[in-house]
């Protein structure tokens, strides 16, 4: 007897994950409202956003751990809430930012329970978990730490091996919160390099707006849980957009392939003497500025940014 004919795979423009016009209420209000996201396949989307903006609300409605109000999250086409749940755990691996693991399991083990997806129940691991596994704790550099005990493990060596677990799962969809948390700069760029490198489409919620425009495709903004602003970080990133947002002053600079971000103290800066020491309370002590403190500027006299979104609007 013939067996049930093979699936057919999604036609191209239907691969991969998407959220359209998601909304999630919490505490009475929308905290995600009407956002729309569709990564195209390989690409490195950055989610930003002051905090409490929903950016980690929008990656578990990506996830499919919470469920949208309105709107609809697909994956190859077909809504994640009909999805198979196990067939959703191949494809999309998430690390949260505050992901823990209570008992005492070695890092090994925490990095193998990203294949559990894989494997059938009572069954146990095979070569290619075990391959798997090894090849995530290789690229995340903890393959010296495998048998340490998890409780061990310093903040950024537990993020490193909550990514390891995550590549273990070799998903196609790859959603990360604030990754580079608790990372020295070596093994944020190494992240972001490795993350990069990987043949899986990510969405990255982050608050670096460098790391942002040093390695993402394209941005996504969000502000009080709407979408504001969307595109190439270039395109995105501009110093009207960033005061918006952020309520905060900067300089872009257009580096050479991405945009390089400044950011301008508040205050102005106490004067420096290229050779002289510090005066005795240290720079509290300099000369006092020539302006008011609230004349909030360091540079030349040039006005607020009063345009809205330099981006593009999704
Ligand atoms: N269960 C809840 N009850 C009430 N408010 C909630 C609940 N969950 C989330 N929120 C609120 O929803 C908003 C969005 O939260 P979310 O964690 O998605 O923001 P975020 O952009 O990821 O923030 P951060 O950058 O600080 O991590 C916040 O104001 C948060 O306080």
């Amino acid at each position: 007897m013939a067996g049930a004919p093979p699936k057919a795979a999604p036609p191209e423009r239907e691969r991969g994950l998407r959220a359209e016009r998601v909304s999630r209420p919490a505490g009475g209000r929308l905290v995600v409202d009407g956002v729309s996201l569709a990564p195209r396949p390989g690409e490195t989307v950055g989610l930003l956003g002051p905090n409490g903006s929903g950016k980690s609300t929008l990656l578990r409605l990506l996830s499919g751990v919470l469920a949208p109000s309105s709107g609809v999250v697909v994956l190859d086409g077909r809504p994640l809430a009909r999805t198979p749940r196990r067939a959703a755990a191949r494809r999309v691996a998430v690390v949260e930012q505050h992901a823990e693991a209570r008992t005492e399991l070695t890092v090994r083990d925490v990095v193998a329970l990203g294949r559990i997806p894989h494997r059938r129940a009572w069954t146990p691991a095979s070569a290619a978990d075990a391959a798997a596994v090894a090849a995530a704790l290789e690229a995340t550099g903890l393959a010296g730490l495998a048998d340490r005990s998890w409780q061990t493990l310093s903040g950024g060596e537990r993020q490193r091996a909550q990514i390891a677990r995550a590549l273990a799962q070799e998903p196609g969809e790859l959603l990360l919160d604030e990754p580079t948390n608790h990372l020295d700069i070596q093994y944020q760029l190494d992240l972001m390099e490795l993350v990069v490198g990987l043949p899986v489409t990510t969405v990255i919620a982050m608050h670096d707006l460098n790391l942002a425009a040093m390695y993402c495709d394209r941005l996504l903004v969000l502000r009080g849980g709407r979408a504001v602003a969307g595109g190439t970080p270039g395109e995105v990133l501009t110093p009207a957009l960033i005061g918006e947002v952020y309520g905060v002053r900067a300089e872009v600079d257009e580096g050479p392939g991405h945009p390089v971000v400044r950011f301008l103290r508040r205050t102005p800066a106490p004067p420096r003497s290229p050779d002289g020491p510090l005066p005795p309370g240290g720079p509290r002590d300099a000369a006092p500025p020539e302006r008011p403190p609230s004349a909030n500027t360091d540079g030349p006299d040039e006005p607020q940014p009063t345009t809205p979104w330099g981006g593009i609007r999704p």
